[in-house]
């Protein structure tokens, strides 16, 4: 059997969880204030029928104070029980926006690292965030609006059609076109423009965020937003489709809705000057006058209870997109954890016939790529830019998960290990080093959240960070990124090498980008990295010839295939083209030291 869609709003239900009891007693509170807020109406009805039918005498009609003050206790219990219902209805609103947020970044805790590099973070936090505050909107507020005003529509409609279901019909004509007109506005075509609109408006968002990323390189080259291509061609797409929007799905509806809403009772009159001889017959003036002004006063509650809808209508269209968004970010593929995880035996790092594609490339990164790191041996991947060095090395801590073949650490397939385990076995160093805006020891405490300041204090010294501690005001304390405290390329570089020394891991992936540190850092940095390896097995990225010479052996990356592998001699007498790269190196680095020497 085919199985049922769920709507949009019961999915929304089912993140509120325990708290899903308590937007239903809100739903009912409103609800049943909404009919006791018919009775003040009701009451005014009934005063102004007495005071008709004693006019001009009023003192005989003495039941008027009598409806005054039950009105006054309904309007005031309706107005109780309105807001019991909103503080039910916020609190599981809020109780649901917090499990959405939870829900959301602990599925996108389990995705494969690599997909952070299509996902921003901070793109993904933006999108949960604003869809949760979207549905708050809703379950606080509009739900409780439309529940309670569909119960007060039915409850109308009996009491109209109850005293003359011809002056009823004239009333609702009104409100049947109004809603009419405004439910033309929700599904089918006009959902997918609505949903093309906020698409539009994230993609806006996106590129604005991106732009304002590339201002420096903007400014540099003395360009305009006009260079920045995507950022100019999404608000022209926002505009186009704001517009779309307004034009095709908004106006006509709204244009209806709002001369129905505000003219509710145009039918009224007409009916009533319809049925006034026959009602004028077989009773009095007072009498017609006084239905007719019940007839009046409540076409006045449909005008209220349009614009309920039509606001509240607005909200359950939003809340559908957001929930589009929230499902995007639910849809991260996830990591795939092993029912039973295998522990690895020995430090080895071995690659087995490994190819990879990414996701929508045309052509594999990798091809059938197979070598073994033995214990405590230093692997270096070179080769020209592009050729597979960097995703290889992702596949290791499963960045990405490999297309064919296998990545093992120790015999086992990482994709077998825990992935707790095989975090704690392998320490990384990236080129984006990625420090935080908190203090350096939280910053290298990141790697060992236990380790005390001594052992973190040992770390940086073993890093070659004294003098960068020397020269901090606060020490180890000292915030970096904050009031001027800001750290070269080759220093960041450092702090991220005490990082990985304190997490103390048996296996090191590393990815030596030196290139932009001067002289001196540079000679600190190489320290740090034979503390670092020392005695650990160590998969370097290298991208300069001079570090990878006393490698136990080279691995020549070319267009995603191993086109060489060796030490660095065996490399030089096959002459290939390892034996190429280290020619060109040498040449520039002759190059560079014969322009220092004339420029001095
Ligand atoms: N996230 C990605 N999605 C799709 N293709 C990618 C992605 N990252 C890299 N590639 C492609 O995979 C291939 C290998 O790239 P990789 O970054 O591994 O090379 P590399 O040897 O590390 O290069 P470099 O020395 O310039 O850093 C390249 O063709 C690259 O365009």
């Amino acid at each position: 059997m085919k199985e049922k869609k769920k709507s949009d709003v019961s999915v929304l239900l089912d993140y509120a969880g325990s708290h899903k009891g308590l937007t239903f007693l809100g739903l009912t509170l409103s609800a049943v204030s909404m009919v006791l807020s018919m009775a003040p109406y009701i009451c005014i009805w009934l005063a102004a029928r007495d005071l008709i039918a004693v006019a001009p005498d009023w003192t005989q009609a003495r039941g008027v104070a009598r409806y005054g003050w039950i009105s006054f206790a309904f309007a005031f219990a309706g107005i109780l029980l309105y807001f019991a219902g909103l503080m039910c209805t916020h609190l599981a609103a809020f109780r649901t926006a917090s499990n959405i947020r939870k829900q959301g970044v602990a599925h996108v805790m389990k995705a494969p690292l690599g997909y952070f590099d299509a996902n921003a973070s901070g793109l993904i936090r933006g999108r949960l965030d604003a869809a949760a505050s979207d549905t708050e909107t809703l379950l606080a507020h509009n739900l409780a609006d439309i529940v309670g005003t569909i119960v007060l529509f039915i409850a109308m409609v009996i009491l109209m059609f109850v005293f003359d279901w011809r002056m009823g019909i004239a009333c609702l004509l009104a409100a049947v076109i109004s809603v009419a007109s405004m439910f033309t506005m929700m599904g089918g075509k006009n959902a997918k423009i609505m949903a093309e609109y906020q698409t539009a408006q994230d993609r806006m968002t996106k590129a604005g965020t991106e732009y304002v990323r590339g201002i420096p390189v903007v400014k540099i080259f003395q360009q305009t937003v006009y260079s920045f291509k995507s950022f100019q061609k999404a608000i022209e797409d926002y505009s186009a489709k704001a517009e779309h929007y307004q034009a095709n799905v908004c106006r006509i509806p709204q244009s209806i809705n709002l001369t129905f809403t505000e003219g509710a009772f145009v039918f009224l009159v007409p009916a009533a000057l319809f049925l006034a001889p026959n009602a004028l017959k077989h009773g009095t003036f007072a009498g017609f006058v006084t239905d007719f002004a019940f007839y009046a006063v409540f076409s006045a509650i449909i005008s209220t209870a349009l614009a309920r809808i039509m606001f509240a209508s607005s909200g359950v269209m939003l809340a559908g997109t957001a929930l589009g968004r929230i499902n995007r970010v639910m849809e991260a593929p996830s990591l795939k954890i092993p029912a039973h995880p295998q522990t690895p035996h020995s430090n080895k790092v071995e690659f087995q016939d490994v190819s990879f594609t990414y996701d929508g490339a045309e052509s594999a990164a990798l091809t059938h790529v197979s070598f073994t790191a033995e214990p405590g041996q230093t692997i270096a991947l070179v080769g020209p830019s592009g050729g597979g060095k960097t995703t290889a090395a992702s596949l290791i801590p499963r960045f990405w998960d490999v297309t064919s073949g296998s990545v093992k650490i120790g015999g086992v397939d990482v994709k077998n290990m825990d992935p707790h385990v095989l975090m704690d076995q392998v320490a990384f160093v990236f080129q984006n080093n990625r420090l935080f805006k908190a203090s350096i020891l939280e910053n290298v405490r990141a790697a060992r959240p236990d380790a005390s300041r001594e052992q973190v204090r040992a770390a940086l010294m073993a890093a070659q960070c004294q003098d960068i501690l020397n020269k901090l005001p606060d020490g180890l304390d000292t915030m970096i990124g904050t009031e001027g405290t800001y750290l070269s390329g080759g220093e960041q570089q450092r702090i991220a090498l005490a990082r990985a020394i304190l997490k103390d891991a048996p296996i090191v992936v590393l990815d030596e980008a030196t290139a932009f540190a001067d002289p001196e850092n540079e000679v600190l940095i190489q320290k740090a990295f034979s503390t670092l390896t020392k005695g650990r097995t160590v998969i370097m990225i290298a991208h300069r010839l001079s570090t990878v010479v006393g490698a136990d052996k080279i691995i020549v990356l070319n267009k995603g295939c191993i086109s060489e592998e060796g030490s660095h001699n065996e490399l030089l007498t096959s002459d290939g083209l390892y034996a190429r790269m280290w020619a060109d190196y040498n040449k520039a680095v002759q190059w560079r030291i014969s322009s220092e020497k004339e420029a001095r």
